[in-house]
């Protein structure tokens, strides 16, 4: 006989984590920031900070890829109260997709209403340029069509539906929204909308396989988000995401470039300024939604 498998976290696991981080800080937090690959600056918009290593925290998951600093930062962004994951949690890391996917409840129990998730992604739109931003308007779940969706298990009615719709992840206002914030900023030239894909990592993709993503319908590749967002979304949260273009998938077999993280993190830190000032925008024009699940 094999042990049983743990499918996932106790509603009670759950909220010891949480309650914990409410006996900790007086923050309130309405809007998540899940900070990708190298996009961790992304935390220094937020005054009044108050910050948790993930090692301090109970049960939570430790971060242990570079350019993930594995630090949970409350604050708040002209009065709106604000938290901010420095490191988020990958299926190649080794964690099954319930670990990955906990800080989400986690929010969730905290009166999070709208989470943003940011990633680094390749690009596999030919119109993609290096250091683009690109809103999420759909996702492919290339894990969840080999069963590994992070909603497999019993399903807990607290958090949601046992069949959650995710025909409209990505808010529709939120991607209207970045886009006037965008162009207020001069930003519009670089900024794009697309369909991101998620694969399991952690090997970057053959030129096979980029070129198989491309006939999908993906226009940017990674190894993230995706779970996050399906968790979010399940419990009612709005959800925003962009992916910076880190890099050009590879198309061709005469082409000398390589995919690697060093291109991935520089990237991260040519466009940071310019994240930081777009998020900063839109969180200023987010409404409260007064804790409704939508
Ligand atoms: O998705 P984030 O965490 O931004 O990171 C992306 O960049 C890393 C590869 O360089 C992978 O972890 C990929 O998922
Ligand atoms: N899978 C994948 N993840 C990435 N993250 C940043 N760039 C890439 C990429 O090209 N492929």
């Amino acid at each position: 006989m094999f042990p049983e498998q743990k499918l996932g976290y106790t509603y009670e696991e759950y909220k010891v984590t949480a309650d914990w981080l409410l006996a900790n800080t007086e923050h309130r937090p309405l809007i998540a920031i899940i900070c990708g690959s190298g996009l961790g600056g992304l935390a220094e918009i937020l005054k009044d900070q108050k910050v948790f290593s993930y090692s301090d925290i109970p049960n939570f998951p430790q971060s242990t890829v570079h350019g993930h600093a594995g630090r949970l930062v409350f604050g708040t962004l002209k009065g709106k109260s604000c938290v901010c994951m420095q490191g988020r949690f990958h299926l190649y890391e080794g964690y099954p997709i319930w670990k990955v996917t906990f800080p989400i409840r986690i929010f969730r129990l905290l009166g999070v209403e709208t989470t943003i998730v940011t990633n680094a992604a390749g690009g596999l739109n030919e119109d993609y340029k290096v250091g683009d931003i690109m809103l999420i308007k759909d996702h492919l779940n290339m894990p969840g069509f080999a069963g590994n969706n992070p909603l497999v298990g019993p399903n807990d009615e607290r958090f949601g539906l046992r069949f959650p719709c995710m025909s409209d992840a990505y808010d529709s206002d939120l991607r209207k929204l970045a886009k006037t914030v965008a162009r207020d900023l001069g930003y519009s030239e670089f900024l794009k909308e697309g369909v991101y894909c998620v694969l399991g990592g952690p090997s970057f993709e053959t030129i096979a396989e980029c070129s198989m993503l491309k006939r999908l319908g993906a226009d940017a590749v990674g190894m993230s988000t995706v779970h996050e967002v399906i968790v979010a979304r399940h419990c009612g949260m709005r959800v925003f995401g962009l992916s910076l273009i880190t890099n050009k998938a590879v198309m061709d077999y005469n082409s000398e470039s390589k995919a690697n993280h060093e291109e991935v993190l520089q990237t991260g830190r040519e466009r940071a300024s310019q994240l930081e000032k777009m998020i900063s925008r839109l969180i200023e024009g987010i409404e409260p939604n007064n804790n409704n699940v939508c």
